[in-house]
């Protein structure tokens, strides 16, 4: 890119969360992504881009290591003409969802990233012509504290992930409750991913997004804003999933196409295209958390039904949501065995300030803060050691926790598919997909205080205002069907 030339009119809107605004160019395949601050509290360009390199080293050095090369693009970090950042951000202004304006956009250091644009992504660079169809899935996390720190009981039985729904509607972030549980999702089971996946389409909130040629087509654009119009959806694949046409309208082509959706992802989910360090060591030992959360609706239909056997059938080994969880897993301990320990690294470092460096608890984020995720004792010994790394390895939990995956799919004819391009079936088409993982900034170590709090708000809010109300019968059903309690994978 030659920064020289930079013509904001070139580039355009294409989405943000809570720390990160991304523009992608309208010809290229790339995008770059500014950090956000809340209105004057800017930060000296210095120190914005030693943040943007950590992000860059992070998953260079690290998340590389857990996903696979395939699945992590780090970009670089790039440096940029003051004025174009100033007229872009003018620009794309009037685009910005009201419920993300709080924060602006850095336009006063001139640094940003620059990635690849992962909704145009295409498996071979020849066929950019070609349409394309991404789904972004916000997985968050998939498995229940195992931690024999966790002082409620019911964390041991419904993921936060279904507990935290209550709080967001009750807080006005949401209007309706999702039905979508991530340990349904990854489960490894396609009947439960099903429903997972289905959950998603009905209620996409921050988890769900579809882009057709790199515009989004389906998802939340902002709280107020959410495009799920089922009909209009399958209108946009139906020239994917149907090309010869052949089909009549009507809800039931809308059902037919947007299971040839969910097939799909399902099948590019489940698929192992690369391999990675991490896999081959034994990041986390036997899980011995149940495979199935209380609280989702796939379960409570099941045992509704009678039917006592939760089927986990188990993530392959390859498959990059097998890999987002091993990297969850890595919080061994809970928030509520970890707040102690980062209590101590407190202490430790008031004492001791110049030992923050040492820790690299600021970065750098290289392959010497890799190997030392790698110890996995949950012994306490009581030394700040243990402390450091327990802290280190739950911000990496954290990241996979909050991370995004893209999938994008390029339709393709029969003759054109070789062994080395991944391919996905249809009914009626094809498609050579690529599966990559976004969103992999270390979280801050100064919001571990933070996740205590919320972790206690979210349990104490669900048991007070949910399960108190909760059927009592259900209750009891569960608790005739403990058998269902599943060993997790040995990884
Ligand atoms: O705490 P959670 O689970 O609500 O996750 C936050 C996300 O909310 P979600 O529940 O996914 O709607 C939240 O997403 P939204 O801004 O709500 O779209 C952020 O991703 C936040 O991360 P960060 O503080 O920007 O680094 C996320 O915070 P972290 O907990 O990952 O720090
Ligand atoms: N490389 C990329 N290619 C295409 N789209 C991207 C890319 N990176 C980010 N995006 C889009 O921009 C959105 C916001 O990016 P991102 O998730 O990194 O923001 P964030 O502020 O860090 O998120 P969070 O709210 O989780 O902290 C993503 O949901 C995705 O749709």
């Amino acid at each position: 890119m030659d920064a020289e030339k930079m013509d904001e009119n070139e580039w355009k809107y294409h989405g943000e969360g809570n720390k990160s605004l991304v523009v992608s160019h309208s010809q290229r395949c790339v995008v770059l992504r500014f950090l956000k601050f809340s209105p004057n509290r800017n930060k000296a360009p210095e120190e914005i881009l030693r943040h943007l390199q950590n992000i860059v080293d992070f998953g260079k050095h690290v998340m590389k290591q857990f996903f696979g090369e395939k699945y992590v693009h780090y970009g670089e970090v790039v440096q940029l003409p003051l004025d174009f950042v100033k007229q872009l951000c003018l620009k794309i202004q009037s685009e910005r969802p009201e419920s993300r304006c709080d924060k602006d956009l850095d336009t006063l250091s001139g640094y940003a990233m620059c990635l690849p644009n992962l909704t145009r992504l295409q498996t071979y660079h020849f066929v950019e012509h070609r349409p394309i169809l991404c789904v972004e899935i916000k997985p968050k996390c998939g498995f229940i504290p195992f931690s024999s720190h966790v002082s409620q009981e019911i964390k041991h039985k419904v993921c936060r992930y279904c507990m935290h729904q209550h709080l967001k509607v009750a807080n006005g972030k949401w209007k309706r409750l999702s039905k979508y549980c991530p340990l349904d999702l990854f489960s490894g089971n396609k009947q439960r991913m099903h429903f997972a996946l289905t959950s998603l389409l009905q209620e996409a909130q921050n988890n769900l997004k579809i882009f057709k040629n790199g515009e989004l087509i389906y998802g939340c654009k902002d709280d107020q804003d959410s495009l799920s119009d089922w009909n209009e959806l399958a209108r946009h694949l139906k020239p994917f999933f149907f090309p010869a046409n052949g089909m009549v309208s009507g809800p039931h082509c809308t059902r037919t196409i947007i299971k040839e959706l969910i097939h799909v992802i399902t099948m590019t989910l489940l698929s192992s295209t690369d391999a990675c360090r991490a896999g081959n060591m034994k990041t986390v030992p036997i899980s011995l958390g149940r495979s199935y959360c209380e609280a989702s609706a796939f379960s409570k239909e099941l045992v509704r039904n009678g039917k006592n056997k939760m089927e986990s059938s188990g993530l392959p080994r390859g498959c990059l949501l097998y890999k987002t969880l091993q990297a969850q897993m890595l919080d061994m301990l809970d928030i509520e065995g970890l707040y102690p320990l980062y209590n101590r690294v407190e202490q430790y470092l008031e004492e001791f300030p110049e030992e923050r460096s040492t820790s690299q608890i600021d970065g750098p984020y290289n392959e010497a803060f890799y190997e030392k995720l790698l110890d996995l004792s949950t012994e306490d010994d009581g030394t700040e050691a243990f402390a450091f790394t327990k802290v280190q390895q739950y911000r990496v939990a954290m990241t996979a926790k909050d991370c995004s995956i893209m999938i994008s799919l390029s339709p393709c004819l029969q003759d054109e598919c070789s062994a080395q391009r991944p391919v996905v079936l249809a009914s009626r088409s094809r498609f050579t997909f690529s599966v990559s993982v976004l969103d992999l900034d270390l979280k801050p170590y100064e919001s571990i205080p933070h996740q205590y709090k919320l972790d206690g708000k979210i349990v104490n809010y669900y048991l007070k205002n949910v399960q108190a109300k909760d059927d009592p019968v259900m209750t009891n059903l569960f608790k005739e069907n403990e058998d269902c309690t599943l060993v997790l994978h040995k990884v």
